[in-house]
Order: C-alpha cells, then structure tokens, then sequence
C-alpha cells in the first residue's frame, strides 16, 4: 500500500522498532467479521457455517464475511462488521433499562450491538449528522428488529440542548482520520495530510463538549477512533480529564493482542493507559482506539432555567399532521394487533403523516427534533385499514404472531424480487408473517390463495 511519506515519518517516530511490523501489516489484506444477532430466535446456522471462528472478546463475534443478499443478513440475523470495532460495544456495555446515547452512530455497526446487549430494552437514540447517512442507520437499525431505538438526524450541539444531563451511557464512535481503516477503504489516504488529524481532533472535542452535557451524573462516557493518531486519541482523553474534572478513566479489559493506550503520546498522564489500541500488526482487526471514562456526582449539564429557555425559543418544525393518533386511527391498529399480534402492547402511539410508530417509554417530547425514525416502525394508516410494515416483521418472533406462514427459500428469493406467491394450501384471507427457515422475513396478505407482496419497492433484489 502506498503510504504517504509523512505517515510513514510519524510512525516511524513513535514506534521506534516496532514501526516496520506496523507499516508492513498495511500490506495485508483486511480482517472482517460480523455479529450475531440475539434479538433475534434462533443462530444464522448459515453463515455460522462458513465463519473463520469466532472473535474472543465479543461473544456474538466472528470472523468471516456477509453476503448481503444472504437470508441471515436481509433479515437482521448477521450483522457485518470488522472485529476491532466490535470491541466498543462491549466496553460501551450498557444494561437493559438504561438511556444510551450513541452520537455519531450511521450505519449503525455499534448501536445495533448496543440494543442487542441492552436486550432491547429501555432507550437507545442512535444519532446521525447527515441525512442520508440517518437514513442507511435507520434502516439497518429496522433489520436488526429493535423496538425501543429512536432515530435522530441532528447536530451534536443541538440535540445537547433536548437531553441535558439525560444518559445513562454515551457513545461517541468520532468522524476521524480513519488511518486504522486504511486497508479496508484506501481511499482514506487520498484526504490524509499532516494536518489532517489535527482538524479531526477539532471537531472531535465540539462534539464530546456536546456529549458531556448529556451524560448523567454518574455515567459512562466512551470515546472511540478507527484511527492511530495520537491528536485524536490520547491527546483528546487527556484534553477531556482536563476540561472536566468530574471525569475519571475507567480501566479496560485487554485481551491478548491488545495494548494498552500511550500516555507518552498525549501528557503523560499515567491514566491514560488504561485505555485499549488495537493495532493490526498485534491484534486480528483493523486500527481501533477506545477509552472508556465514568463522570463522578457533579453534573456539567446545562442549568435546568437555561433548558427550558432554549426550549422556548425553537419552534416547532415537521408537519402539523404529527403527533397522537385519532381515536379510528388507533382503533384500527387495535383491531389489527388483537387479529394478529394479541401477545404485544404498544402504549405510546405516535402518528408522522400516515405512518404509524410505537414510541420507547421514557423518550423525550419528540417536537423540535429531526426525526428519522421515533420507535418501532408499526405501519401505514390507510383510509379503513392498517398495513403492518417490515420493520414490525422483523420485530417479531414467528410465534408471536397469530398466522404465520412457511415458505421455501425459493418462494423467500420470489418474495424479495417482489412477485406475488401462489399457495398451494388453502387458508383463509388475511394477513401472514412469512417465515423461512425460522426468520420472520416480512408480512404479506392473503388474497384468495395468492399472497400479494409487501416488500418494500426500494428493498426488492
Ligand atoms: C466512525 S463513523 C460512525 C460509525 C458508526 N458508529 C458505526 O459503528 O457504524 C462517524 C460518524 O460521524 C458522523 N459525523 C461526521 N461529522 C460529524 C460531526 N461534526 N458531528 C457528529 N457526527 C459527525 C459521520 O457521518 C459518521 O457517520
């Protein structure tokens, strides 16, 4: 791989001997790996089969690639992403129950990982800056089956003015220099320059400003790179415990093959080594850095008054048709949970246009927020009728659903092109989750022995 000089200079520099190892291993292919989801019933036997074995520190790790046409991956069974990364939720480790904020998170590799060890359960925002990128997050986030993960497209300085001192445990996963990702997307060397991870640094440190004033007393902050430069790492942890007194290092667990982080990078600071930096040429992954840091009792959220005056100031954006359901509109979306869904309750309904959501308890007051997605995705309101969505499908378990139906993988590859499926059983009208191969793959509706498809237009392959 071409490196640019400079890059080689600077590490040269700081790894002394060990530099050679470290440029060589730029030369070696990259590592992949993905994770199982267990949100969902059952093991994606299929791409288990062809895993490299499993990845120690993550229990639902392996190494091997996705197919991304796979019935695993199109259904949120498999998650693709490389091992280093994988590290983060798992010392992010949030609890089932807890508000977990993750900050810069499209397209979605940590906070799926973070929902599924919360057990799906308590509050997840998942935020991303940039539409498109919300949008991709959104999307992997529905495959994934989450119930209880909200959506957001928003700046970090302005979502800190909605959820002040609000998180349990925030996840700032930083735009950075993506030197650790070289192998896997050269053209990140095209934007590297000296001053490169500089700049990043920059940035990095408004938007951590942000996510401390979100973090509770007591919380758990975790900041994490896929890149090698020290600005950007240590030098920013060591900026932070400065900034903030209140902020303490949490040590992490290092598994063979893992070091320490480099206190003689930043300030010296000796606490700085409890933080963990995955280097290709010791670890199997690419280049990651993750420190992990508790803030004491005192809160650096902003005065309560000062909240609810910057509250008052934003007016509300978003259509005026949002908001709480009609009492029809709610009816009929009982009549379709009693028919088909009678094992579930959904108690916050919330209504964007003519899309029906189920909001998480305990989220904040919705208006004023770019919102992707606030909750679980239930469906469409049509004039007297509800359409359940993919995202409610993949929700469910296939035993939670009143009919369900079986089909082969050959009617599943017909499903997901969009053709209409012709049943040989004859069953009664009505709505049916299709199942292949235990994995609830979408809802269709039953016409008089043909099942008309609901896979969404955008999604057909
Ligand atoms: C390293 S990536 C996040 C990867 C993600 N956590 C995952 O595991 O899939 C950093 C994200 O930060 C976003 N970002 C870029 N500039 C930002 C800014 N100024 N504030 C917040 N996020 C930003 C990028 O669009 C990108 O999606």
């Amino acid at each position: 791989m071409d490196l640019p000089e400079a890059f080689k200079n600077k590490y040269q520099q700081l790894l002394g001997d060990e530099a050679a190892a470290f440029l060589a291993s730029f030369n070696q292919p990259s590592t992949s790996g993905f994770r199982q989801n267990p949100l969902k019933n059952g093991s994606p036997t299929a791409t288990i089969d062809g895993a490299d074995g499993k990845v120690p520190a993550v229990p639902d790790g392996y190494y091997g690639s996705v197919d991304g046409r796979s019935l695993d991956h199109v259904t949120g069974w498999v998650y693709s992403q490389e091992p280093s990364a994988m590290y983060v939720g798992e010392v992010v480790d949030p609890q089932p129950g807890e508000r977990v904020l993750d900050l810069c998170a499209a397209p979605g590799g940590k906070s799926t990982h973070l929902i599924a060890k919360m057990h799906d359960q308590g509050l997840l925002v998942a935020n991303e800056i940039f539409k498109k990128r919300a949008q991709i997050l959104a999307s992997n986030l529905e495959r994934w089956g989450t119930k209880n993960t909200v959506v957001l497209n928003e700046r970090p300085d302005s979502l800190e003015q909605h959820f002040p001192a609000f998180f349990d445990r925030i996840l700032v996963d930083a735009p950075c220099s993506g030197e650790g990702m070289f192998r896997k997307e050269p053209a990140g060397i095209t934007y590297w320059n000296p001053d490169y991870p500089a700049e990043c640094a920059n940035r990095q440190r408004k938007i951590l400003q942000s996510a401390l004033k979100m973090l509770k007393a007591g919380g758990t902050l975790v900041y994490s790179t896929c890149t090698f430069a020290p600005e950007e790492d240590e030098q920013n942890i060591a900026w932070l415990l400065k900034e903030y007194p209140g902020l303490e290092m949490v040590d992490i667990r290092k598994f063979p093959g893992m070091d320490n982080g480099r206190p003689d990078w930043a300030d010296g600071n000796p606490e700085l080594a409890k933080a963990v930096r995955l280097f290709p040429h010791h670890y199997r992954g690419e280049g990651h850095f993750i420190a992990k840091l508790h803030l004491r009792d005192q809160s650096v959220g902003e005065p309560f008054k000062q909240r609810q005056r910057n509250q008052r100031k934003k007016k509300r954006r978003g259509s005026t048709n949002n908001g709480r359901p009609t009492k029809d509109e709610r009816q009929m979306f009982m009549a379709f949970q009693d028919e088909y869904l009678p094992s579930q309750s959904f108690t916050h309904l919330v209504k964007f246009g003519d899309q029906l959501y189920s909001l998480p308890d305990g989220m904040v007051e919705l208006t004023n927020l770019q919102v992707q997605t606030p909750g679980l995705h239930l469906g469409t309101l049509k004039k007297n009728r509800f359409e359940p969505s993919l995202a409610l499908a993949f929700s469910c378990q296939p035993e939670e659903v009143t009919n369900h139906l079986v089909i082969t993988k050959d009617q599943w590859r017909q499903y997901v092109h969009g053709d209409v499926l012709r049943i040989e059983q004859s069953l009664p009208n009505g709505w049916y989750l299709l199942v292949c191969e235990h994995h609830s793959v979408g809802f269709g509706k039953m016409v008089n022995g043909t099942i008309k498809n609901f896979f969404p237009k955008g999604l057909r392959f």
